[in-house]
């Protein structure tokens, strides 16, 4: 069976699907699974760039030993060392006891604490350099873009970064591999719901890690999820500039937390009342019955956000609960912020979420709009007048 899939001339991509975890990280949903990217170098001396994750492990050494038969592999590029690509590294030493183990001085701190891997290590310092042949590696350390030991490595001969996680995202790769072989609304989707989940925390360090690629000129990005970007590297390039910066698109999220659903009214009624005044981008989600990571992805992309919860033993609903802890958590700006919710007795829920927005400093919009028991007139004539600031605020002033 041939599993070559060549790159370029010398370039493999020998990444895998895994359609069977439903959990990356064993909490966000893949729906539509994930693969595990990495690249084989086959030139004068043999280089692989990260592996995949363990359960992946037999498939890799075999698509490996397709394209380079008996010869051996003289490098193992570590870019990260999270599981989902160091899961198979063991394997590869055993398969290929000469490879010349490189990564940086953190990076084997994390392969001893994982793997007890303390032999044949080559330690790369920002701008090293490593030549292959035709091929050339030169290192980037990136700490932080999304764990301590994370790098980049840049082949200069062709200009291609390897990125690891960053620029990478959710979904399976159903045939084609490149952006301009699939249909890029789906990768751009589950692209920003990796980036505003699992490397968004770390935004101020990805702006700055941009700024240090702005003059490298780049004509692929390769990275360890997802699809290669060979076509327009700079669309991703800028979709992560203007996601580490916070920008937002003109229109509203609206997220809540019910029981009996009066709090999903309110909604309903804010929607309706967010288009009377022109926003056409509204998405509601109840926060019970979309995973966080959804919503989060949403909220990364637009400027406005109105949280809604019913109360609930004093405090929040749980499922709102959730959202707002990873909000906190994200560290997500520059967004307009409302509030609305509902009570029987001693209330909890707006309390909650104002105590949150009085944290997480979003420009507040209008009063917080508490019904009881159900919605009546006055509320929803409350909820008409922060609607409507909403509105003009997301319409008008660009963030
Ligand atoms: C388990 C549970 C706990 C609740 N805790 C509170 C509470 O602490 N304070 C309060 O005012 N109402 C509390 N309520 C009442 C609801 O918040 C209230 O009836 C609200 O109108 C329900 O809104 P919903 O229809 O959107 O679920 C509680 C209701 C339930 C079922």
């Amino acid at each position: 069976m041939n599993y070559k899939l060549p790159i370029s001339d010398k370039l493999h991509w020998i990444g895998v699907n895994d359609r069977e975890t439903h959990l990356f990280e064993n909490f966000w949903p893949l729906e539509k699974g994930v693969t595990y990217n990495s690249y084989l170098v086959n030139d004068e001396k043999i280089a692989l760039i990260d592996t995949v994750k363990f359960n992946k492990t037999d498939l890799y050494l075999e698509k490996i030993k397709e394209i380079i038969g008996e010869k051996d592999v003289d490098f193992l590029v570590i870019n990260h060392m999270e599981p989902d690509h160091s899961g198979s590294i063991a394997a590869v030493i055993k398969m290929w006891p000469n490879v010349k183990i490189v990564g940086n001085k953190k990076t084997f701190g994390f392969l001893k604490g994982f793997y007890e891997i303390t032999d044949n290590l080559y330690e790369v310092k920002e701008g090293d350099e490593i030549n292959l042949g035709y091929h050339n590696l030169k290192f980037f350390i990136t700490p932080m873009v999304h764990w301590p030991e994370t790098m980049m490595t840049y082949e200069t001969t062709d200009k291609i970064l390897f990125s690891m996680d960053a620029f990478g995202g959710f979904g399976a790769l159903d045939g084609g591999i490149f952006d301009f072989e699939v249909n890029l609304s789906f990768y751009e989707d589950e692209i920003r719901r990796y980036y505003s989940n699992i490397v968004g925390k770390y935004s101020p360090i990805v702006q700055r890690t941009l700024q240090r690629f702005k003059d490298v000129e780049i004509s692929m990005i390769a990275p360890t999820h997802g699809i290669v970007w060979k076509e327009s590297p700079s669309t991703i390039f800028n979709y992560y500039d203007k996601w580490s910066r916070f920008e937002a698109e003109e229109g509203v999220v609206i997220v809540y937390g019910t029981m009996y659903g009066n709090t999903a009214k309110m909604a309903d009624y804010l929607a309706k009342e967010l288009s009377r005044n022109g926003i056409k981008n509204i998405k509601i989600f109840d926060a019970s019955k979309t995973h966080l990571s959804y919503i989060i992805s949403e909220l990364w992309k637009y400027k406005g956000v109105i949280i809604g919860s019913a109360a609930y033993n004093t405090t929040v609903f749980p499922a709102v609960e959730a959202v707002l802890s990873k909000i906190e958590n994200s560290g997500l700006k520059n967004r307009y912020l409302g509030v609305f919710g509902n009570k029987s007795w001693s209330g909890g829920g707006v309390k909650t979420i104002m105590n949150f927005a009085e944290k997480i400093k979003w420009d507040f919009v209008a009063s917080p709009v508490e019904a009881t028991y159900s919605p009546k007139e006055k509320d929803y004539k409350e909820l008409s007048l922060l609607a409507k600031e909403m509105a003009n605020l997301v319409k008008n002033n660009p963030k």
